[in-house]
């Protein structure tokens, strides 16, 4: 096994330092924290940024030589969200020559891998939330309860202060900084979570600290980054998953899975949509770091696709309409998933999708983070895996293709390719992977026209609810029970809605440049929705790095690319030779503005295309 085909699992961890010595705690630095909290409040922040940062901490090499090859992060500089200061961004990938972190699901797949190349000349010292993290006196955390002395919680989002909720740049607005609660049990007075669109208003100020009443449960899964166990709060009833990450001093692995978590800590808290893992809070404390999320008992679509099999158009339909939806959502914040795929994307009992582990999401607020190599091999856009001109949130919408494939197969695309094989399959061939023939023209076609391999050439998401595949799914009934409840109480970009709603609230009628009209969506969404040829352009003009990607290398950074084996259950799929390009109708463009018409070129989409009348969504 060549060395870089490195696969490290959060149980060897446990194995490695068993009870009662699972952790090696950094002392000097845990005293200080804890004499430091007794003199001042602490935050989150503080904390994290005291132990993480590079001048603070003399660990946290970031990279180099003998690192894990992993970075979990990229240069993000100019990140608009208030996030702790995480300190290096060194691109730890190229050039190490060692060790990747691939995971291991609760399921025990390994589908879940990842691939990590960073570009290290964008990987210097990070200014991660550049000027937005500033460390703020906050309150004494959490308050009675509490786990432990030095116990802090992260800085509240303007969401859960009542501020506005969908602030185009996603800052935190000076001097508003305060905790991440977490959830009041439900029926309180102060559970806020019970008023409409006010998911996230979990607690305020004034609330009684009722906080880390979370008590720890089974574990329910392993991924890269730290185990995830259930959570019960015996004083309410109500459950939660806990994502923990514990500090293992001099352990690189950890110090990068806590800032992999800190980054999924500071994109989740500023998002709330049904199809969304709703965050509750964080906690840090001396030995970990804790992330209470919103707990989907049934499990991810992999799992599902593990134990059942391959699952049936309607269900693929309404698990893409709402995979989309939370996408859509997404992307209207200019933020990017960056690792769609089944083992990510958890259903809870009533079928609906919840898009989860952000550990990789990333705004594209920043340039330079998109030539970043990141992402799991199987679902990874061509784009990506070239790297030349960066990439955008079309990667999204190509891995969305690679898991309707998944979610209709059990199987990725290319996944009878072990990974540096499938990842050149991807990056380099004009094979297109095969779509299987039980499924209709619109599954087809919607698949399709996911894996166009010019990122611009696919429709966004936002267009693509408006496809036949899933454009009727409002109303889907799969098996004996509907799957219209909750899920569909959003707006195609996710706004949450208390009632029944129109699907698409608005609409206008754009010429289809043939004399022909089409229909638009128009969604309100914090900040104009990028075009996929809008991200391609933005970042066409940044440097490309000559060692971007694995492809486009082959000294010491091609061998850093560090890939896992495929998952085990992943059988022989036969090659497809489709060329996608043979359905080259979307979208064009037209003096320097998009035509809008996404399925003209396609007899069947015209056919069903409804005329300019709104359709309601009935439940
Ligand atoms: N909110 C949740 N509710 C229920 N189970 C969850 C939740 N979040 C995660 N899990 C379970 O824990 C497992 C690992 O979680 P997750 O994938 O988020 O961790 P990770 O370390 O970020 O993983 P990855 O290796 O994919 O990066 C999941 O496969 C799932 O089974």
């Amino acid at each position: 096994m060549p060395a870089w085909w490195w696969k490290k699992s959060s149980k060897s961890i446990e194995q490695q330092y068993p009870d009662g010595e699972s952790l090696k705690l950094n002392k000097s630095s845990i005293r200080n924290d804890t004499k430091r909290a007794k003199d001042k409040p602490k935050s989150f922040d503080e904390v994290f940024a005291s132990r993480y940062s590079p001048r603070n901490s003399k660990d946290f090499s970031g990279g180099g030589s003998g690192s894990s090859g992993f970075s979990g992060f990229d240069s993000d500089r100019g990140h608009p969200l208030p996030r702790p200061s995480l300190g290096t961004d060194h691109g730890a990938g190229l050039g190490s020559g060692s060790g990747s972190v691939s995971s291991e699901s609760s399921s025990g797949s390994s589908s879940d891998d990842h691939v990590h190349l960073d570009q290290a000349q964008f990987g210097n010292f990070s200014t991660r939330g550049h000027g937005d993290t500033k460390l703020s006196p906050m309150p004494r955390s959490p308050g009675p309860g509490s786990r432990s002395a030095t116990t802090a919680t992260s800085p509240l989002h303007p969401r859960f202060c009542g501020t506005n909720l969908d602030s185009p740049d996603g800052k935190q607005e000076e001097g508003k900084g305060s905790y991440h609660r977490l959830p009041l049990p439900p029926g309180s007075p102060t559970n806020l979570s019970a008023l409409p669109n006010t998911r996230t208003c979990i607690a305020n100020e004034n609330t009684n600290p009722n906080l880390s009443k979370w008590k720890r449960g089974r574990l329910l899964g392993r991924g890269t980054f730290g185990h995830v166990y259930l959570g019960f709060n015996s004083e309410s009833g109500q459950m939660c998953a806990i994502k923990e990450v514990r500090e293992i001093a001099d352990d690189q692995t950890s110090k990068e899975s806590l800032k992999q978590l800190n980054q999924e800590i500071a994109l989740l808290s500023q998002l709330s949509h049904p199809n969304i893992v709703q965050y509750y809070g964080s906690e840090i404390d001396e030995e970990k770091l804790s992330v209470y999320l919103e707990y989907v008992s049934g499990g991810s679509i992999h799992k599902l696709l593990q134990e059942y099999g391959p699952f049936r158009e309607p269900v693929i339909q309404n698990y893409t309409r709402q995979i989309l939806s939370g996408l859509s959502y997404l992307h209207g914040r200019s933020t990017m998933h960056r690792d769609i795929k089944g083992a990510n994307i958890l259903v809870d009992p009533n079928g609906e999708i919840k898009l989860a582990d952000f550990g990789m999401a990333k705004h594209i607020a920043t340039c330079s983070s998109m030539l970043s190599f990141k992402g799991s091999p199987y679902w990874m856009a061509p784009e990506v895996v070239m790297n030349s001109n960066g990439y955008s949130l079309p990667v999204d919408i190509w891995s969305l293709g690679c898991t309707i494939l998944e979610m209709a197969t059990s199987k990725p695309p290319w996944s009878q390719y072990e990974g540096v094989a499938a990842i050149f399959k991807i990056g380099n061939s004009k094979d297109s992977p095969e779509i299987p023939d039980h499924l209709s023209n619109d599954a087809k076609c919607f698949i399709k026209l996911c894996l166009r391999r010019d990122p611009s050439a696919r429709p966004t998401a936002l267009q693509l609810l408006d496809h036949p595949f899933v454009r009727d799914q409002g109303t889907a009934r799969v098996g004996n029970f509907s799957l219209t409840n909750e899920a569909f109480s959003n707006t195609l970009d996710g706004s949450r809605t208390p009632t029944v709603l129109e699907l698409h609230p608005k609409r206008t009628i754009l010429s289809s440049g043939d004399g022909g009209h089409v229909t638009k969506p128009l969604v309100a969404t914090s900040r104009p929705l990028m075009s996929p040829s809008d991200g391609a352009r933005m970042i066409t003009s940044l440097p490309v790095s000559p060692c971007s990607s694995p492809l486009r290398q082959s000294g010491p950074a091609y061998r850093s690319c560090f890939l896992s084996p495929p998952h085990p259950s992943f059988g022989l799929v036969g090659q497809s030779g489709y060329n996608l390009n043979d359905h080259s109708i979307f979208p064009t463009r037209s003096n320097g503005k998009f035509t809008l018409d996404p399925w003209r070129a396609i007899p069947q989409f015209k056919a069903q295309t409804p005329n300019v009348s709104p359709r309601r969504r009935h439940i």
